[in-house]
């Protein structure tokens, strides 16, 4: 049995620990749940998922086969300092922290522990997560398994160059608030435009599934895909010459790049701290 777990309960262990638990790959048994003192967060996951919520690390990390690291990284100094004593050699550590490296965790670890940095999405809900996963040399071929599995579970996984994983982070990790900010803005329009609410939100979600899945399964490149669907003199032309006046393309292009370099400081910051 996989005991697994997680140090931080905000919405990226959520999103893992639903995916994981709706997906059958464990059960509520199997999770232990711990976060600073969020109390009635902890009761809601106990309540909903089944969970073993505590704040006594003895018994969360007795017998832990996989430790969870899902607190912002303005918290793992600390949250490290607490759990160190807690840490086994034989624990397989998973950080989804957003920038900081595994050179960092095994200083802050200060042992030689099999250390994963993962980059998902909290589509991991519904098994739709894009992760991208890089490990230290100490994690073993069985431990590489049970992480590809548990990645897989809740989604697409592969495993990337550490240093791919600030970019990665920028395009997936933050890319589902791109999507709702679209659909954010999709809502708003339909209702100025005179569209009941309810009816609108099914047209935009089953738009959005329409194109991802064009996107998937058509041998057309993106901007091929928009053009057949650009008529000339048409909607769609006279629609996205507003976007292209706003420059809308190049704007998202450079949110991409700055999610990725806000991704590169936080760990800048993060080593730079350590160091002064
Ligand atoms: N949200 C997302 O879409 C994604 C997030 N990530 C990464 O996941 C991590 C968590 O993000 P997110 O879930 O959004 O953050 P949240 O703010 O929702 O959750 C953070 C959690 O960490 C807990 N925490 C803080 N300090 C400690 C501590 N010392 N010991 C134990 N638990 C602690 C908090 O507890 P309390 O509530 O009691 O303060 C809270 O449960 C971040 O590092 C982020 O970069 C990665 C991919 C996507
Ligand atoms: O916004 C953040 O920092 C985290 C990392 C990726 C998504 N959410």
């Amino acid at each position: 049995m996989t005991k697994v777990a997680f140090i931080g309960a905000g919405s990226m262990a959520e999103a893992l620990i639903s995916g994981m638990i709706e997906n059958q790959l464990m059960s509520g048994n199997d999770i232990w749940v711990t976060n600073k003192c969020n109390h009635e967060k902890l009761e809601n996951m106990k309540a909903q998922y089944g969970v073993t919520i505590t704040y006594e690390l003895e018994q969360i990390f007795k017998d832990a086969n996989v430790v969870f690291l899902a607190m912002k990284p303005k918290d793992v100094a600390d949250a490290l300092q607490t759990i160190k004593p807690h840490l086994q050699k034989n624990m397989l550590i998973i950080s989804v922290l957003a920038g900081v490296s595994i050179e960092s965790i095994e200083q802050l670890a200060e042992k030689e522990l099999p250390i994963v940095r993962a980059m998902p999405n909290t589509s991991a809900t519904i098994g739709k997560s894009a992760s991208a996963l890089s490990v230290n040399k100490h994690v073993s071929i069985e431990q590489m398994k049970l992480v590809q599995q548990m990645f897989e579970t809740v989604g697409l996984a592969s495993v990337v160059r550490e240093e791919q994983l600030d970019a990665v982070t920028g395009l997936s990790g933050s890319g589902p608030a791109y999507i709702y900010y679209l659909a954010e803005a999709m809502e708003k329009s339909a209702e100025e435009i005179g569209l009941e609410k309810e009816m609108a939100k099914r047209f935009i979600i089953q738009t959005l599934l329409g194109a991802a899945e064009m996107l998937e399964k058509s041998p057309k490149e993106s901007h091929q895909l928009r053009k057949e669907v650009t008529s000339p003199g048409g909607t769609t032309e006279a629609g996205l010459k507003v976007l292209d006046a706003h420059a809308v393309q190049q704007a998202f292009i450079e949110c991409i790049k700055e999610a990725t370099a806000q991704s590169k400081r936080l760990g800048n910051h993060f080593s730079n701290s350590r160091k002064a």
